[in-house]
């Protein structure tokens, strides 16, 4: 579904990724885990076309970034840290361009947004403007934002920043939900070892580099702590 290979990503003297390969398998649950400067941010602009890799190849659902960029880049749905909603806009405005960019027909946009609202809490008027709405909600309105046109693979940079206990179990149950009845597949990156508890796999990422790769347990213990969290410390800091 999403296959990186041998991807490395450099500013000047620093490098970013180094040689990175991963593949990501449909209907799957990957927390990408990685402390403060692991490369994680970096890994999603490539794979997001917003920045070149110096080397690498990236092919989202069989299409390759290279040969096919375009239809690489409607597989993808994204949440980046950095909120990029337009604030003087209502929050079905924010959501019906989305939908315009991708071609959905207006009825189907209409009912897709409707619905993601309601499956986040996203609790106001859809016609409020955004600039009006809580951190949390606005957050919520990216992630509805990005699954709109239903994308077989979902990238979520620490996706939870800003949203109390509640909206992020909503949040992580919501994905874990598209994953088993759309097969599709979510590339979660955050430096918090709790959310990586429901994972089907768990991948550190440090410096740029695979670190461990495997389930849960198997993680632990290629780190070599009596748990995730100690391991990921020790290894990572
Ligand atoms: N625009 C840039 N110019 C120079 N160096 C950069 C730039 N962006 C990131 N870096 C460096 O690349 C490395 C990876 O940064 P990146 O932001 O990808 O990490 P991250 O895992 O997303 O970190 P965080 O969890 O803090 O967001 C770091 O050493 C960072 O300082």
């Amino acid at each position: 579904m999403l296959s990186i290979r041998g991807l490395t990503k450099r500013y000047g003297e620093r490098t970013a990724l180094d040689k990175l390969s991963l593949e990501i398998a449909p209907g799957s649950f990957t927390v990408l885990l990685g402390p403060n400067g692991a490369g994680k941010s970096t890994l999603f602009q490539v794979l997001t076309g917003l920045f070149a890799a110096d080397e690498g190849e990236v092919t989202v659902a069989g299409f390759s970034h290279r040969s096919e960029p375009a239809a690489a880049l409607r597989s993808l749905g994204v949440v980046f840290q950095q909120m990029s909603l337009d604030l003087d806009l209502s929050i079905r405005r924010n959501l019906s361009l989305q939908a315009d960019l991708h071609g959905l027909p207006r009825k189907v946009a209409a009912e897709r947004i409707v619905e993601g609202c309601r499956r986040l809490n996203v609790d106001v008027d859809l016609d409020r403007k955004v600039r009006e709405l809580s951190g949390g909600n606005r957050r919520k309105v990216e992630l509805v934002r990005a699954g709109l046109h239903r994308p077989q693979v979902l990238l979520m940079d620490e996706a939870t920043v800003g949203l109390d206990p509640k909206s992020r179990r909503d949040l992580l149950a919501a994905l874990h939900e598209d994953v088993a009845t759309r097969g599709c597949s979510v590339l979660w990156a955050t430096h918090w070892v709790e959310e990586a508890e429901q994972a089907d796999r768990v991948v550190v990422l440090h410096k740029g580099k695979l670190l461990a790769d495997g389930s849960r347990e198997e993680v632990t213990r290629a780190l070599g702590e009596p748990s995730l969290e100690q391991g990921f410390i020790a290894r990572t800091t």
